[in-house]
């Protein structure tokens, strides 16, 4: 089978220049199949702000009522991807920046209301594997914003990591997947202010203790859950490192 990169970058990262414009030149330069999947929660926050719209997370994930969706929609869908789109074309990678909406790509269903109401975020249900294959094939580089449908006229807002996880199990049947989760730190460490503190491997057990140890918490928690899913999903192989190291051999494994 032929082999698929799915880079997922965060919203430190997106949201300064120069790291985004060193992850796109580390993203050009890699061989072969490869989609990008990008956040910018951080972006989305500081621009609702600024139009006086609060922003509240609950475990890892945005409350989002209508006029957040508004901002998400524009931020997401509009400025951050735009921005990739130009940069990675400016680094002759044949981009195209794509919603879940378009071409109906990834359909979801708005989050139930249980003991908290999440507003509109879409839980995904369905990612168009044949169309993205059929992009890929054609050369074309695939770049994905956070943003779902619920092919009912709604757009919806769904986690980056999920976006990502998701995509590289609907494609784990037709290409040799390696999904990396990069961010700000060297990947999952033992004191999350010290680089030198990597853990370099990491399978259910191990994670299931290092959260009861406090070593792994937050955001940190649905990153690797997303992770382990898509491992038992048939992804090869999942890595969670550095935005400056997405070569092979760095970072943290999640067997
Ligand atoms: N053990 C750990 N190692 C590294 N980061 C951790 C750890 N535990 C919690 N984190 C937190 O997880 C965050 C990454 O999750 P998140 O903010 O969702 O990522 P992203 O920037 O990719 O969207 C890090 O910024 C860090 O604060
Ligand atoms: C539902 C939900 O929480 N959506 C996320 C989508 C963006 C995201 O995931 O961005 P990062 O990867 O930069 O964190 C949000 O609005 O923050």
């Amino acid at each position: 089978m032929d082999k698929l990169t799915i880079i997922k970058v965060g919203g430190k990262i997106v949201e300064e220049e120069a790291t985004l414009r060193k992850l796109l030149q580390d993203f050009s330069a890699l061989e072969g199949y490869k989609i990008l999947v990008h956040g910018g929660g951080r972006s989305a926050t500081k621009i609702a702000s600024q139009l006086g719209i609060e922003s509240q997370m609950v475990e890892g994930r945005r409350i989002t009522d209508a006029e957040t969706l508004k901002v998400v929609t524009m931020v997401y869908g509009g400025l951050v991807n735009k921005n990739i789109v130009a940069g990675l074309q400016s680094l002759n990678v044949n981009a195209l920046g794509l919603t879940g909406a378009d071409m109906n790509l990834i359909r979801s269903e708005k989050r139930p209301v249980t003991t908290v109401d999440y507003g509109y975020v879409g839980d995904v249900k369905e990612v168009n594997a044949t169309l993205l294959v059929s992009l890929i094939k054609q050369g074309i580089v695939p770049v994905l914003a956070p943003l779902t449908h619920d092919k009912e006229g709604n757009m919806l807002n769904t986690n980056a990591d999920t976006i990502a996880g998701e995509t590289a199990k609907a494609l784990a049947t037709s290409f040799d997947v390696t999904l990396v989760y990069c961010f700000e730190k060297k990947g999952v460490l033992r004191d999350e202010n010290d680089d030198n503190t990597l853990i370099p491997l990491i399978n259910r057990n191990t994670f299931t203790q290092l959260v009861t140890e406090g070593i792994i918490q937050g955001g940190m928690i649905p990153k690797l859950e997303n992770s382990f899913q898509a491992i038992e999903a048939g992804v090869k192989e999942v890595i969670i490192t550095k935005a400056d190291a997405i070569a092979p051999g760095q970072g943290t494994c999640v067997k």
